[in-house]
């Protein structure tokens, strides 16, 4: 068993017991749920910076990263940085999230937020929103071609952009989906941890231009974000280069700096 399908079993039961708790008609009674959203893709088009930095506080293949930062001061450091959206890992037993995180997050910045989860049913969607989502991650690895097509257009009917995320060309193929805004490149192999950005190159020419491009992870340095906008991405998406430092937000500003 890898670690992803672990993980996909773990979200099952873990959302089969939250929708007993709270079913999607008392999600659809939060606030957030009727608020006008930001699109994180339109971000990435019109934003000089690109850059969606995360909010991560351990990983599977580091265990911790930093477990001392307030959200809110990682939230307000991206924004005073310049990102043009915000990541923020929701899991709680793998990453050390939760949808806590997302809503304090939402009620100090303004910029796109992104909800990091391994979605695997489509009231995972409805609470993205609940708790103050702009945005949603569907990863190609986890679910089916018909679960991809039905999810995105889910979350386009609750006016929440979609990044699919693929590791390979077959994932790639089965992504090419009109409800999905943003197309990332996870330069990690979800079932080995193995990162190249590489694969960012590889895949690219192979996205149609009507997506949004992004390369996710294992990105630290700002030669390599050059490189990758040469073959033609506009977002990045960058957690542990920030997040590993004592202070995110500041890290992110001289990173952004730079570019
Ligand atoms: O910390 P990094 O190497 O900069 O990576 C960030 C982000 O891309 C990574 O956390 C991520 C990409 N896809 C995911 C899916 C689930 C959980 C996490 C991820």
């Amino acid at each position: 068993m890898t670690i992803l399908d672990k993980i996909i079993a773990y979200k099952h039961k873990e959302v089969k017991a939250k929708k007993a708790t709270f079913p999607i008609s008392v999600l659809k009674q939060s606030a957030l749920f009727l608020r006008e959203t930001k699109s994180l893709a339109e971000a990435l088009k019109t934003s000089s910076s690109g850059i969606i930095a995360e909010h991560k506080r351990r990983s599977p293949s580091k265990s911790v990263i930093n477990d001392k930062v307030l959200i809110t001061d990682v939230a307000q450091g991206y924004q005073n940085a310049g990102v043009s959206g915000m990541s923020i890992l929701t899991d709680t037993n793998f990453f050390g999230g939760s949808l806590d995180d997302l809503l304090v997050a939402r009620n100090v910045v303004e910029f796109p937020l992104l909800r990091k989860e391994f979605i695997v049913d489509a009231y995972q969607i409805y609470e993205a929103k609940a708790y103050g989502a702009d945005a949603i991650l569907l990863i190609a690895a986890a679910l089916t071609e018909s679960q991809l097509k039905e999810y995105s257009a889910i979350a386009k009917s609750l006016s929440l952009d979609v990044l699919l995320e693929v590791h390979n060309e077959e994932e790639l193929n089965k992504s090419i989906i009109p409800t999905v805004d943003m197309l990332g490149v996870n330069n990690r192999n979800l079932k080995t941890f193995k990162v190249s950005i590489d694969i960012s190159k590889e895949l690219s020419s192979k996205i149609p231009t009507d997506f949004v491009k992004v390369s996710e992870s294992g990105i630290s340095s700002v030669d390599t974000i050059n490189e990758l906008k040469q073959y033609g991405f506009q977002g990045f998406l960058i957690g542990e280069n920030f997040m590993k430092t004592e202070n995110p937000g500041q890290s992110a500003l001289k990173f952004i700096k730079q570019l």
